[in-house]
């Protein structure tokens, strides 16, 4: 997709807020946008997602099927969450049958299980947030673009983001994501795009920003506080996930000790 020489302004004698971007993103790859308040980032991901025309330029080559999570879910719509996920499935394309098992397939991932039958404005902002994802993701987007995802969201379905940005991209999408808490910051291997001034400057990588990924088993009590810390300094965290390692034979005592502590937790800096 290429945004080509786009302008924006939202008053016909208003400021313009995006003067001449010009900008490509391709299959695959994932563009973190930044900038400080008020400097053009949610405009230039609503024109990239199609929610904005630009006054000048234009858009090519954007991807069918875009998922578009806003900063704000606009919950003030009169339907439960299961009939709200099932139009926009409906409206993706979805067969019937397909709309219902991808409602049932992302309400059970985001923790949406219980409140399917509760109505939108009865929503906390972080589960409305939520149901924002899984609007988006119903239907497997080519461009999936996410307006400040973690704003909101609780502690596990900020996990869940990069996640899903990996399986958007596993599966050729792109995804393009503004992020002012910088925890996209070691989003591995994403561009980084800053908006200042209404133009858009790409962030060559260099060399010592390539990352590893440090898989370290701590014991279960010590997850939340192992977590909190790395974040704390600056690490990205992966996924947890439960050591299945305590299923097999009891270890022999010469076997490291790294083999009995229970959970691990995947974080890569
Ligand atoms: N609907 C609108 N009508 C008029 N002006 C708007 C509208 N939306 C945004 N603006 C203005 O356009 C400029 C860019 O806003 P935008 O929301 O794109 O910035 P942002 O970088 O995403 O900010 P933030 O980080 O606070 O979300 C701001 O000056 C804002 O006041």
């Amino acid at each position: 997709m290429r945004l080509e020489n786009v302008w924006l302004r939202y008053h016909r004698r208003g400021p313009w807020v995006l003067r001449g971007v010009d900008v490509r993103i391709g299959p695959g790859e994932v563009a973190v946008v930044l900038g400080r308040n008020g400097v053009g980032k949610s405009t230039l991901l609503q024109v990239a997602a199609g929610v904005l025309r630009p006054g000048q330029g234009r858009v090519t080559d954007r991807p069918g099927r875009v998922g578009w999570v806003p900063e704000r879910f606009p919950a003030d719509q009169p339907f439960t969450v299961a009939r709200y996920l099932t139009g926009m499935a409906r409206v993706a394309g979805l067969s019937r049958a397909a709309a219902d098992d991808a409602v049932t397939a992302w309400t059970d991932r985001l923790g949406l299980a219980r409140f399917r039958a509760v109505r939108l404005p009865e929503l906390s902002k972080g589960t409305a947030q939520k149901v924002g994802l899984a609007q988006a993701m119903l239907r497997p987007p080519g461009l999936l673009v996410l307006d400040e995802p973690w704003e909101g969201l609780d502690a596990a379905t900020r996990e869940l983001v990069p996640e899903l940005i990996d399986e958007v991209l596993a599966a050729d999408g792109a995804v393009l994501v503004s992020d002012h808490r910088g925890e996209t910051i070691r989003l591995p291997g994403a561009r980084r795009w800053t908006v200042a001034d209404g133009a858009l400057t790409e962030e060559t990588p260099s060399a010592d920003e390539t990352v590893a990924v440090v898989e370290v088993a701590v014991p279960s009590a010590r997850v939340a506080s192992t977590i909190a810390r790395l974040r704390a300094e600056g690490h990205q965290i992966l996924r947890v996930r439960p050591d299945t390692s305590t299923d097999a034979p009891q270890p022999q005592p010469s076997a490291p000790p790294a083999a009995l502590a229970p959970p691990v937790v995947g974080e890569a800096r």
